[in-house]
């Protein structure tokens, strides 16, 4: 990586300002997967061992730039102090007179939380009064929110003008990884793309088809694509406007020698639901009022075979609705393919594949997986990410 990272400064008896990302699951007040808080310790103890005052930010939710009290991180702030095992103090706000006053009061080595930075209009509007408020703070800016790395904001991206800027451990770590598989992967190179859209991937398929050896469809995205090959879908997902697009896709994966992998069977059922009655039927033979919510048997296998020939895959999106165990049978298949693949390096990208993998009990065979939904979609999509780009140089 071509930015300064937490090794390129010295931190020691100084005032750090840590974004990370703390926009965990939580249900009731209780975080329901905490790898987000996890994976930013290598980080915090770090900046603690070097003798840094740790202050640290995040947004949570979406309170629309106002206070939430539902959104406080006040839960996040109890997790991480067990986590760390060291007391972690928490202020109310997230700049200003009071928040200063509490700085003033740090030891070195301690740590402070402040409050949901979305809290504030200016934080996503990048407003450069909020960055330097923030920057008023601090004598260096670390940013390890990969998570938050696509979102050009006072927190992520205004602030670095304003500070020494370099990248923390798990912001360097994600940006080796997906960099690495991208620019210089090991062949051959499998792309899996499901979820519910087109709309949502048209990017990412755009750039992979330029690298993959092999692009595998699966989720609701794909009946469009099954569509577009002239069968009948029934109630399936489809995107009416994207069936052009999605058959210069298959004419560009021709073109490009990439292999392109549609489902040949699907699980379909007669409603949405956890009671609808189901049934495997061939792609071409989904009945008029069923849908398919899921790739069928015959399909997990190709898939599976496709996986374990891989050097490298790189997953984003569900097969199937998972979240419903009838429909989950594709989506464990896949995860359970690459969790079993020997020599295969797996890269799952974040959101709702990353929990998929976790609900299946298999993260841990995973080689790699993103703490970052929307940030790891739009680097496989080759963007730069306004986080990282407004980080010193190295
Ligand atoms: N065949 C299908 N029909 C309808 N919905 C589906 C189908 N397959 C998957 N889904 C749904 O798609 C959703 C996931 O798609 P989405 O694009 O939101 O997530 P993602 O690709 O993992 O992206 P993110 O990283 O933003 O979470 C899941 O909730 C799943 O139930
Ligand atoms: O959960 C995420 O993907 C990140 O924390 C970014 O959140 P956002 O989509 O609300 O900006």
């Amino acid at each position: 990586m071509n930015k300064k990272t937490l090794k390129d400064v010295d931190v020691k008896g100084k005032r750090v300002f840590c974004r990370v990302d703390f926009n965990v699951p939580m249900q009731d007040g209780k975080i329901t997967d905490e790898t987000r808080i996890r994976a930013a310790l290598p980080t915090i103890q770090y900046l603690m061992e070097q003798g840094a005052k740790v202050i640290l930010a995040s947004h949570f939710g979406r309170p629309k730039g106002k206070v939430v009290e539902e959104m406080r991180l006040t839960p996040v702030g109890v997790r991480l102090a067990e986590l760390l095992g060291k007391d972690v103090k928490k202020a109310d706000e997230a700049y200003g007179d009071s928040v200063k006053a509490l700085i003033e009061t740090m030891q070195d080595g301690e740590v402070l939380l402040l409050e949901n930075v979305r809290f504030y209009p200016g934080e996503e509007k990048n407003d450069p009064e909020l960055a330097k408020a923030f920057a008023e703070l601090a004598d260096v800016y670390v940013n390890d929110a990969f998570g938050a790395a696509h979102r050009a904001h006072a927190s992520t991206e205004g602030i670095a003008h304003n500070l020494p800027a370099v990248s923390g451990f798990l912001m360097e770590k994600e940006l080796d990884v997906l960099g690495k598989a991208l620019s210089n992967p090991e062949r051959p190179f499998t792309a899996i793309i499901g979820g519910a859209k087109v709309k949502d991937k048209i990017g990412v398929i755009e750039n992979l088809l330029e690298l993959v050896d092999n692009l595998i469809i699966g989720g609701g995205l794909a009946y469009t694509f099954v569509k577009a090959q002239g069968h009948e879908i029934g109630k399936s997902l489809l995107e009416a406007d994207k069936i052009d697009l999605a058959k210069s896709f298959i004419e560009k994966a021709k073109e490009k020698g990439v292999n392109f992998y549609m489902p040949v069977d699907a699980v379909v059922a007669d409603d949405f639901s956890a009671d609808a009655n189901t049934k495997v039927v061939a792609i071409e033979e989904i009945p008029a009022d069923w849908e398919a919510l899921d790739i069928g048997p015959k399909t997990a296998a190709i898939y599976r075979d496709v996986i374990q020939k891989s050097k490298l895959v790189i997953w984003n999106g569900p097969m199937g609705v998972f979240e419903i165990d009838k429909f989950a049978g594709g989506t464990k298949a896949v995860a359970e393919a690459l969790a079993g693949a020997e020599g295969t390096y797996s890269v799952i990208g974040g959101g709702d594949s990353a929990a998929a993998v976790e609900k299946f009990g298999l993260a841990e065979k995973m080689s790699h997986i993103s703490t970052g939904g929307g940030a790891s979609l739009e680097f496989m999509e080759g963007k730069a990410l306004p986080g990282v780009v407004a980080l010193n140089d190295k």
